[in-house]
């Protein structure tokens, strides 16, 4: 699987920790910064990481900040983006199953290093439940994000 990953300069250990990982169970990583330590904006990477998600040049996102909420926030702006903000198994597990999440988002400031790997190889080794119910939920987002649906009021 071809994995882009994309983080503020909170997020910078923790990214360096998860290519490690995520290269040691034989994905390919893409990085695409920031790779080092001075202030940036998570905007920057978020856009870089979904860009490659939404032109399938990469199979999934992970995206670091501080919270995960700026990466998620920025993520979920993108036409064909589903990004889920991993704080604990049971959510990233579901949003792969349900929801068909491709990005995940993570707070490199308010969980451990060793969650986050933990949550990372959950998103990543859990397939969607592909079903017509599944699918159906997933146009309705389409329609959201292309305004299409003029019943919906
Ligand atoms: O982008 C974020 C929140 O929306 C991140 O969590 C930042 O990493 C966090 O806000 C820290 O940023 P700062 O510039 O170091 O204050």
């Amino acid at each position: 699987m071809k994995v882009a990953i994309g983080n503020d300069h909170a997020g910078l250990e923790l990214k360096q920790k998860l290519v490690t990982h995520i290269e040691n169970k034989g994905h390919t990583v893409i990085d695409m910064g920031t790779g080092n330590k001075e202030r940036t904006h998570s905007a920057v990477y978020a856009e870089k990481v979904t860009k490659l998600v939404k032109l399938k040049r990469a199979d999934m996102g992970i995206l670091i900040c501080g919270t995960g909420a700026g990466m998620n926030i920025c993520a979920n702006k993108v036409n064909g983006i589903r990004a889920v903000m991993g704080f604990e198994p049971y959510t990233v597990e579901q949003a792969r199953r349900h929801n068909d999440t491709n990005v995940l988002t993570l707070g490199a400031l308010t969980i451990e290093p060793t969650l986050a790997i933990k949550l990372v190889d959950i998103w990543l080794e859990t397939d969607f439940d592909d079903n017509e119910t599944r699918r159906y939920r997933l146009h309705l987002i389409e329609e959201i994000e292309n305004d299409q649906n003029e019943n919906s009021i």
